[in-house]
């Protein structure tokens, strides 16, 4: 690995090994670096191990062997900067929609009027300002999603892990959530690993896909398509093609039956 830190990956795992208690290994010799500023996308079929992946990533669980490095440092506890967004968007329906936002900040100590001011910021840019005073439960199920990425950003972590935060949304919703989120990492600059099932949300959002499969990355590779993504790209023919691929490299992962059927 490079010593120039300008070149060192920003997330580096490093051969990593994980099991839970006694049982088999989950995550099995993972590497994966990403690069700072980078949109990784974790795709996998269902128990492949990609949450336990990024419960490692963000020093929830600890590698059994091998190391997790965040920004050149080990890490041997939830990292302080990194922030999570779970499928489901648990929030707190006794709370306003602004104090979700800032429950991280309230976690850790009082509030100020610089931590309302951004967590007002952050609404306004997921197109929720009118909203502040609503509770979760008066919300639908795209605002939600939108409410806990707002949450996420507060306090302005260097590296965001994201577990399939959008598939309980209708395809449009998603959609423009995914516009939203490509929206807030160019202005920011954040380091991204973003777990999905959706072939064209990894491509649409990534610069880079990684595959896994029974606790292993089977193929790592680049997006090529141009910066910024616009929704058109989508029904271009080279976006097909990029699906295509990534799909035939899970169907090989999955055995010869799933390629049978790919191929019809
Ligand atoms: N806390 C736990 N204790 C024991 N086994 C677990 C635990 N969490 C996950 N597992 C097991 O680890 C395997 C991988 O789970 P994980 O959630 O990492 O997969 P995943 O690829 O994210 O799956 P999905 O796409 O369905 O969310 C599964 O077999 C699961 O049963």
């Amino acid at each position: 690995m490079s010593t120039d830190p300008a070149l060192r990956p920003f997330v580096a795992i490093d051969d990593v090994h994980y099991r839970y208690g006694d049982g088999p290994a989950i995550v099995d010799g993972v590497d994966l670096t990403v690069q700072r500023g980078e949109i990784h996308c974790l795709l996998g079929r269902s128990g492949c191990g990609k949450t336990t992946l990024l419960k490692l990533a963000a020093g929830l669980v600890l590698p059994d062997d091998g190391s997790v490095s965040i920004g050149g440092e080990a890490l041997r506890q939830p990292g302080q900067h990194i922030s999570f967004v779970f499928q489901t968007p648990t929030l707190l329906d006794w709370l306003t929609v602004l104090d979700n936002v800032l429950l991280p900040i309230t976690l850790k100590r009082r509030p100020g009027a610089g931590d309302r001011a951004a967590a007002a910021d952050l609404l306004e840019r997921v197109g929720l300002s009118d909203y502040a005073r609503h509770r979760p439960f008066e919300l639908s199920g795209g605002q939600r999603s939108r409410v806990a990425v707002a949450r996420a950003l507060i306090g302005d972590p260097v590296l965001l892990l994201l577990d399939e935060p959008f598939a309980a949304l209708d395809a449009l919703t998603r959609e423009d959530l995914q516009d939203d989120l490509l929206r807030l990492c160019t202005r920011t600059g954040m380091t991204v690993l973003f777990v999905t099932h959706d072939i064209a949300e990894a491509v649409y959002l990534g610069d880079k896909i990684s595959v896994m499969s029974a606790g292993r990355l089977i193929d790592t590779r680049d997006v090529a398509l141009p910066r910024p993504r616009h929704r058109d790209m989508r029904y271009a023919p080279g976006f097909g093609e990029l699906c295509r691929q990534v799909r035939e490299v899970m169907d090989v992962a999955a055995g010869p039956h799933a390629s049978r059927r790919h191929a019809g």
